[in-house]
């Protein structure tokens, strides 16, 4: 195989070595040797990134130029101006040569349609094999007549001048759509490098009339295929791993007239308190060569890992190639989907476990992309904050939300598609007196929702939000079905419900513009109180 990659030899970067397209244990050998990583018992390599734990969503930028002028939804999306790229490039060009760097030639999609053959150059092995676990591996003869179309490179140890580049700190996420190159520096998160490739197949996509999602997706034997939105830490990744369903993806999916299909070829688990019992899919993972653990805590002599130390971060990770999960698509792709499902971990405790949508409020939370966060975990803090990310992915759409919102209206449509709102947020009152939703009840909704046995069942019209909530579901306790009705304090809850639903008319001012009336009447409206 050929050491050369064309991209390193068209910039004129000379490394000390290249390693192009190095396997799995390869990699794992070299980034133990180098003293990147460590094994845990298990087999798993072990890494820790220091300071950035979670992805830098204010130091990314992208290139403002004639075209992005006219593309890009700058209300949303930093910029860079085309000068401060050059300069950043030269000095990435600069940083790499002399160096020992890591290439690896991959896919982002798996439809053969609509794929992006991608470069990415790396600094550290441990990245190289990571993207390798994330991204789709060609086969012997795809790579080669592999022409690579997009290149990210990441050095983690390059620290930008906000002096010299125009950026905000020593990290950077440069994002050029003309040049179709991504520099990233200052972090070694590795979540930054797959969000990056989603970021250009957001961008790129749409122009092929294909609808790029921040959601995960399973299937079954059926081909009753199940799309779940949502940002991050509303469940993608612990819901679609399912023993009863066959795993598509955890985290980004194309809809295309091919039916679904994953940007990628592994996943990305939240390992943060994982637990056997109600994620024994994902857990297993942890336990297996190959896996790269990003900021688990390991005991350094025993090497058993402790997956509720949150010490070196609270964003602790797994990585691992799909094929880890047990009932895996290996294709990538599947049908058209019959329900989508819209995650939202609600903390405030006021939205119900489950809610059916029509396809114009299914518009409406699309286009809010609500959840909340929890305050941190210092003591005494108990107020939640709502979070209204565009599409359920706002940091990763270079587009205006009404490009991705008409795409997704007319799949809806046209593929007669169930729409489903599912909070797995707080039960029982908000979050410092309620509980987090069980998994166990979250997924006995959803496989309801999603064997249609969940369209039989009676409802009733919620007073907030307009949608309609089932009053008994088998097999799960009815009470949690009313949020209402699981507070001490229902004019409390009254109350909450009513704020809730001024924060999203507040946000959602800013596109009534963009959609029809009967999206416009989908927003909540506050109960007024008796
Ligand atoms: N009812 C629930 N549904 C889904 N996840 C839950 C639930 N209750 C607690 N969790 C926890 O919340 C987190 C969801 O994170 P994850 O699945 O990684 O989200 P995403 O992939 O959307 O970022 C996991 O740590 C999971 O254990
Ligand atoms: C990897 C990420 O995605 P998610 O949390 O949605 O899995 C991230 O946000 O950095
Ligand atoms: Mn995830």
């Amino acid at each position: 195989m050929s050491d050369q990659v064309a991209i390193l030899a068209e910039l004129g970067v000379r490394p000390k070595s290249l390693r192009k397209n190095w396997k799995e244990a390869r990699l794992y050998e070299i980034s133990l040797a180098n003293g990147e990583a460590r094994v845990a018992s298990g087999g798993a390599l072990v890494v820790e990134t220091g300071q950035h734990t979670g992805r830098s969503a204010k130091d990314k930028f992208t290139v403002r130029d004639a075209t992005t002028e006219k593309t890009v939804w700058w209300d949303n999306n930093a910029s860079m101006t085309p000068e401060h790229f050059d300069v950043l490039l030269e000095d990435f060009k600069t940083h790499l040569a002399g160096q020992d760097i890591f290439a690896q030639e991959l896919f982002g999609g798996a439809d053969l349609d609509h794929r992006l053959p991608v470069t990415v150059i790396n600094e550290l092995a441990w990245h190289s094999l990571f993207i390798r676990h994330l991204l789709r591996v060609p086969t012997d003869s795809e790579y080669a007549s592999f022409k690579s179309e997009f290149t990210i490179i990441n050095c983690p140890t390059f620290r930008a001048d906000p002096a010299r580049h125009g950026t905000r700190s020593e990290t950077v996420i440069a994002v050029n759509f003309a040049k179709r190159m991504v520099l990233i520096g200052g972090t070694s998160y590795a979540g930054e490098t797959k969000k990056s490739v989603f970021t250009a197949l957001n961008y790129y996509l749409p122009t092929q009339g294909v609808m790029p999602m921040h959601c995960s997706v399973n299937t079954s034997d059926k081909d009753d295929a199940a799309i779940f939105f949502g940002l991050s830490g509303t469940g993608k990744t612990t819901l679609s791993a399912d023993a009863s369903r066959i795993l598509i993806g955890d985290d980004e999916h194309g809809w295309s007239e091919n039916g679904l299909f994953n940007f990628e070829g592994g996943c990305y688990a939240k390992m943060i308190k994982l637990s056997a019992e109600a994620e024994p899919e994902i857990f297993a993972t942890t336990k297996q060569w190959g896996t790269v653990l990003e900021n688990v805590v390991m005991d350094p002599e025993t090497r058993e890992l402790d997956l509720d130390d949150a010490t070196l971060a609270e964003n602790s990770r797994g990585a691992y190639p799909i094929s880890a999960i047990p009932n895996a698509s290996e294709s990538g792709r599947c049908g058209q989907p019959k329900n989508l499902i819209m995650l939202t971990a609600d903390a405030f405790g006021v939205m119900p476990p489950i809610a059916k949508l029509t396809p114009a409020q299914a518009m409406y939370h699309f286009l809010s992309g609500y959840t909340a966060k929890v305050a941190g975990t210092e003591k005494g803090v108990t107020e939640p904050t709502a979070t209204f990310s565009t599409c359920f992915g706002g940091p990763f759409m270079p587009r205006h939300p009404s490009e991705y919102g008409n795409l997704l209206r007319d799949l809806i449509g046209k593929y007669d598609v169930d729409c489903w709102l599912v909070s797995t947020g707080w039960t029982g009152g908000p979050y410092g007196q309620g509980n987090r939703m069980p998994i166990k009840a979250t997924r006995a909704l959803l496989n309801a929702a999603l064997d249609g046995s969940l369209n039989n069942v009676n409802f009733r019209k919620d007073d907030t939000f307009g949608f309609m909530v089932p009053e008994a579901v088998p097999g799960v306790d009815s009470k949690i079905l009313n949020p209402r009705s699981t507070w001490a304090d229902t004019a409390a809850y009254d109350k909450q419900a009513a704020k809730l639903a001024d924060m999203f008319v507040a946000n959602f001012a800013k596109f009534e513009p963009y959609v029809d009336e009967t999206v416009r009447a989908s927003a909540p409206k506050a109960k007024t109180p008796a």
